[in-house]
């Protein structure tokens, strides 16, 4: 069987998507495809040579009747609608992250989810299926480095424009360390603190870059995670585990050791959709497998909510000096893992 997606919001990762799920990936086909740019919707379909209609917005692409599953990728306050659309459809969704920009609206899809009575939602937190972070896990579950004791991150971006906001650091960028930390650590938070360091010149006024974000978790853990989106020099993502007999690290991403012009050098990426291309290929990829066995299994509604719980936190300590306590409630047996 071959399964029919529909697409809204068709911009940067929006193309990505449909790129491979109609080009690489197996058992899809994109169907239909919206943008608030309907131009832009129709390009993408041009210049993928789809089979696909362009609907004039995301409630036609969810209803239409020969969409079986959807996948999100229009700008982050609009994804908790067309989740809840999706689920009050009874069709199966990929959304990106943020689930929502706030834990209530995760929280609305939560309780969507469960009274209609199986997982319909697979939130876009890739870096589960990044092969770094799962050599990095392993070596945790390992023991070979003992409990983690501290953990040092850092989310690096090149640049960022105008509308992107210091909420945004924390909803839009750190949505990902929130996401991966608690699968990487098996743990949950319990506070979080936020420290401004001098602002960089390259930031704007509506934007307050670099941020240092400390949490703590449930088992003890300290994470500082440094999110600077004005960075210039590349897109860098670091995570290093400091253990009780030992210290791993995300391993960097492949690249040529160049020699030349009396320099030895490594190539650093610049973009998000170079360094994690291939998680995105496994993540997608197993969207699709988990709507066709009827079994999502990837990054759930409940995942998208504990991070959101804790994003909430970080923004209320954005504004207030001092330690702000983070309170999950107890997850529900419908979210076994
Ligand atoms: N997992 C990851 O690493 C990444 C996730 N994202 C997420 O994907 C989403 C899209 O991000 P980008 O593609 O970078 O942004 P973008 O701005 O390039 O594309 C978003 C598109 O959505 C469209 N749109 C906005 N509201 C809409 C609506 N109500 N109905 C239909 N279309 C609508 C816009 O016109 C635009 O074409 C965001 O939520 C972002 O957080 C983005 C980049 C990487
Ligand atoms: O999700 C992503 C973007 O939306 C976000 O703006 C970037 O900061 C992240 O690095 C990227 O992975």
């Amino acid at each position: 069987m071959t399964l029919k997606l529909g697409v809204i919001g068709t911009g940067a990762i929006g193309q990505e998507h449909i790129r491979r799920c109609s080009q690489v990936l197996q058992g899809a086909t994109v169907v239909a495809v919206t943008d608030i740019d309907l131009k832009s919707a129709s390009q993408t379909v041009d210049r993928f040579g789809l089979d696909a209609v362009v609907l004039p917005d995301g409630k036609e692409v969810i209803d239409a009747a020969n969409v079986d599953a959807l996948i999100i990728t229009s700008w982050d306050p609009t994804h908790e609608a067309f989740v809840l659309q999706a689920i009050a459809a009874g069709k199966p969704v990929f959304c990106e992250k943020p689930l929502a920009v706030t834990a209530a609206g995760c929280k609305r899809i939560v309780d969507a989810e469960i009274a209609y009575g199986r997982r319909l939602v697979q939130v876009g937190f890739m870096r589960p299926y990044d092969q770094g972070y799962r050599a990095l896990k392993k070596v945790i579950d390992s023991g070979e480095i003992g409990r983690p004791l501290m953990l040092h991150c850092a989310h690096r971006n090149q640049k960022v424009d105008e509308n992107y906001t210091t909420d945004m650091a924390i909803t839009n960028t750190m949505i990902h360390e929130l996401g991966v930390l608690r699968w990487l650590l098996d743990d949950d938070y319990v506070s979080a603190q936020v420290i401004f360091p001098r602002a960089s010149a390259h930031t704007h006024a509506k934007l307050r870059d670099p941020q240092i974000v400390l949490l703590e978790t449930v088992k003890g853990a300290r994470i500082d995670v440094e999110i600077f989106v004005n960075c210039q020099y590349g897109y860098d993502i670091q995570t290093q585990v400091v253990g009780e007999e030992g210290i791993a690290s995300l391993p960097e991403p492949s690249s040529i050791l160049l020699r030349s012009k009396a320099k030895l050098s490594h190539t650093i990426l610049t973009d998000w959709k170079d360094r994690f291309i291939d998680a995105y290929d496994v993540e997608l990829q197993d969207f699709i497998n988990g709507v066709t066995k009827s079994e999502l299994t990837g990054p759930s509604a409940w995942d998208g909510y504990a991070a959101s719980v804790a994003a909430d936190a970080c923004i209320a300590a954005q504004k207030t000096p001092g330690v702000v306590q983070i309170s999950l409630p107890p997850r529900p047996a419908f979210y076994p893992h």
